[in-house]
């Protein structure tokens, strides 16, 4: 099949994502499982509401080694460890939404709980709205491979899943295909804007 054809749903995705402001500017970075040992990876810098296929380019998930004179997403560490780690996720998004960043930033502790919202089901697995949903939130860093070993080192003893947050920063999250993904991503964002308001709320 041919490349562009391929990766047609994940530029599809970037465009959705673009359209909900969740990747302002030149924010987030998106890609998707090619074979077993590599992944398509948006290039660094672009606005990802505005890409086309060429705009990917393609990451060996184990050397996070590119095609010469590109430059991939600054934050391809962060997916490498994730198609390493999980061999049933097919794409990863990252975002940049106001509600990720506030959230994140609002949370003090190491995880967001997330309880009573029926929209929880929309995360695959989840059948209770009285279950608790997890999201790990980690300090941010500009130093990926040192955040890529405190989320590898967090995830050893409490394995993660559907995302995690980084403070101040956003949300990172999966899916075995990219509409798993998208609906992981969109029933994410949806929590943690129910969530920051009826934090705001409690708060009065
Ligand atoms: C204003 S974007 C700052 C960098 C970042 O967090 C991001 O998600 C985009 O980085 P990339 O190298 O993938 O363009
Ligand atoms: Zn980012």
């Amino acid at each position: 099949m041919a490349e562009n054809m391929q990766l047609a749903e994940l530029v599809g995705a970037c465009r959705w994502i673009g359209a909900r402001v969740w990747s302002p500017a030149t924010g987030g970075n998106m890609s998707q499982r090619r074979g077993a040992r590599s992944c398509y990876i948006t290039e660094s810098g672009l606005d990802k509401g505005h890409l086309d296929a060429d705009d990917f380019l393609t990451v060996d998930i184990h050397t996070g080694s590119a095609q010469p004179g590109r430059r991939p997403s600054a934050e391809t560490g962060l997916h490498t460890f994730l198609y390493r780690r999980f061999p049933d996720v097919g794409c990863v998004l990252h975002t940049h939404s106001v509600s990720a960043t506030v959230l994140s930033l609002a949370e003090q502790g190491s995880a967001l709980r997330l309880s009573g919202y029926e929209m929880q089901k929309s995360l695959t697995g989840q059948t209770d709205h009285r279950e608790e949903v997890t999201i790990a939130v980690f300090d941010n860093s500009q130093d990926i491979p040192a955040l890529v070993q405190r989320i590898a080192r967090h995830d050893a003893i409490t394995p993660l899943r559907y995302g995690f947050l980084t403070r101040g920063h956003g949300l990172t999250c999966w899916g075995r295909d990219v509409r798993e993904a998208r609906r992981h991503l969109e029933g994410l964002e949806f929590l943690f804007e129910c969530e920051w308001r009826r934090r705001l709320l409690e708060a009065r």
